[in-house]
């Protein structure tokens, strides 16, 4: 519906009024639609077409050189849209993933500030060495007392990353890795919201199915439980009294920021644009990080390696741990925390993709899959589905090969790379060398495992491991 016809592009064929809906559906729900993407680039090659109620076209690309197209070289063309936009909007409301233009830029820029080499060797590094001890105690303790009872070490690190990221950004210990028995009633209800979100792509009429369902109920009520508590952070920090003198620049937090900022007619932000910027960010401080860190810990397991390197690691040394650093790179080769990505084209187009070109209309929807892009061999050689971490060091010096972030496309690229990257970096590596160089784990159940369904990449069902100190 609303789509013409496009004879020149490769894609599954489609039944009318419901497009590809019903080839995709089954994908989904078995949580398995990145190996579906993967299986039709295989069957149509480098760029494919689907059509779906509600969306549109979506043409899906599998080569650097589109992505660099659409994220930086015609990044004006590309924008998150409304489709985006709408799909999203209960839970990132207008936060800095969830729009465009002006208001992206201004909280880019705004954020921009705390990630500075002043914050990082001060206020980010202190917080990154007491939470990495405080999960290492834990480690020790449990291998100590329970060797023979497993721990989920992805449940660990997303209360380690949520509870760093807390302090760093609104000055608030949210006392996560003190209980581990004590559940987190906010990230229970900030997972059932993201993967209802994310269900919203295939169901074109769930504004109204949600309406009638238990899911939609569910998915109400826990939007308020987010609410409450970043309400609640929001008014404590309100009511903090002011600064007898200001802080200095690179000590303010997140929300400081945020909260100290102007428009150009002098207005502050109100509580709900707080809101949406707070949980954007908890969204990229949090998930993230704790999924490389899981899928890292995996793969190290799957492949009998171990990532140990001598600690510790501090903001001017740690790009000297290069192997630690090739190891998380494959890691997100293979396991890219946001697995999916798109955008919507403003005009019509041409895309080079490869040794074609692509034409894409306006109101098309593009989309790349970097789990997929990580597993061509065109793009990574024979050996692309084996992980690999030496295939980012230059064999005569070890050191890092200088690889194109459209190529090793995780962090995104262009204008919106990722701001927090060298953040990401720094914590999980802070996490993973004393982690992996101090306790030996033993996986429990199958290595088989597959993925959540999310806007970010989870490892389904967690990392079960037992746990043992190296002596
Ligand atoms: C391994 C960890 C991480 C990965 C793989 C990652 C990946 C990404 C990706 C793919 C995007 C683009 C999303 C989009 O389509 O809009 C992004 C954007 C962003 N990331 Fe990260 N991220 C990581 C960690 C972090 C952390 C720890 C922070 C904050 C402390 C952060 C802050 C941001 C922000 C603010 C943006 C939006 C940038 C913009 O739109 O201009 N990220 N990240």
């Amino acid at each position: 519906i609303g789509t013409r016809a496009r004879p020149d592009l490769p894609g599954p064929r489609g039944l009318p009024f419901l497009g590809n809906l019903l080839q995709v559906l089954p994908a989904v729900r078995a949580h398995r639609i990145l190996e579906l993407d993967l299986a039709w680039f295989g069957k149509y090659g480098k760029f494919f077409s689907l059509t779906m109620p509600g969306v549109g076209r979506t043409i899906f690309l599998c080569s650097p050189d589109s992505v660099e197209h659409i994220l930086k070289t015609n990044f004006e063309n590309y924008e998150k849209g409304c489709v985006f936009n709408s799909n999203l909007k209960a839970l990132l409301g207008d936060g800095i993933f969830n729009v465009d233009g002006h208001a992206w830029k201004t909280q880019r820029k705004v954020a921009s500030y705390i990630f500075t080499a002043r914050a990082f060797k001060t206020v980010i590094a202190q917080v990154f060495e007491s939470e990495t001890n405080r999960v290492i105690d834990i480690l020790r303790q449990h291998a100590h007392t329970n060797p023979d009872v497993p721990l989920d070490l992805q449940a660990l690190f997303y209360r380690f990353t949520l509870n760093s990221f807390s302090l760093i950004a609104f000055s608030k210990d949210l006392h996560l890795l003190d209980d581990l028995e004590k559940p987190v009633e906010f990230s229970e209800a900030f997972d059932y919201a993201q993967e209802t979100c994310g269900g919203h792509f295939t169901k074109p009429y769930w504004k109204y199915w949600e309406r009638f369902t238990s899911r939609g109920r569910k998915f109400e009520k826990m939007c308020k439980v987010i609410d409450e508590m970043t309400y609640s952070i929001i008014n404590e920090k309100k009511n903090q009294p002011k600064y007898d003198t200001p802080p200095k620049a690179g000590t303010k937090d997140l929300m400081d920021l945020f909260m100290e900022y102007r428009d150009e007619e002098g207005n502050a932000l109100n509580e709900k644009e707080l809101r949406d910027i707070m949980l954007n960010f908890i969204l990229a401080g949090r998930d993230t990080t704790a999924n490389v860190l899981t899928w890292s810990v995996h793969l190290l397991l799957l492949n009998k390696e171990t990532a140990s390197l001598p600690s510790p690691v501090t903001y001017d040394t740690i790009r000297q741990h290069t192997y630690a650093y090739a190891t998380l790179y494959e890691t997100l080769r293979l396991r890219p925390s946001v697995p999916r990505n798109r955008k919507l084209a403003l005009k019509d187009d041409i895309v080079p993709c490869g040794v074609q070109n692509v034409l894409v209309k306006a109101g098309d929807s593009v989309m790349w899959i970097p789990w997929a892009m990580g597993r061509q061999t065109d793009i990574w050689g024979d050996d692309a589905l084996e992980f690999k971490p030496t295939r980012w060091l230059e064999p005569e010096t070890s050191k890092l090969k200088a690889i194109s972030p459209y190529q090793s496309i995780a962090f995104h690229a262009g204008p919106r790379q990722c701001l927090g990257k060298v953040f990401a970096e720094q914590e999980a590596l802070r996490m993973l060398l004393p982690m992996t160089s101090g306790f030996e784990f033993e996986r429990v159940g199958s290595a088989d495992v597959g993925y959540e369904k999310s806007l970010t990449h989870p490892m389904r069902g967690g990392l079960w491991v037992k746990v043992k100190e190296r002596t």
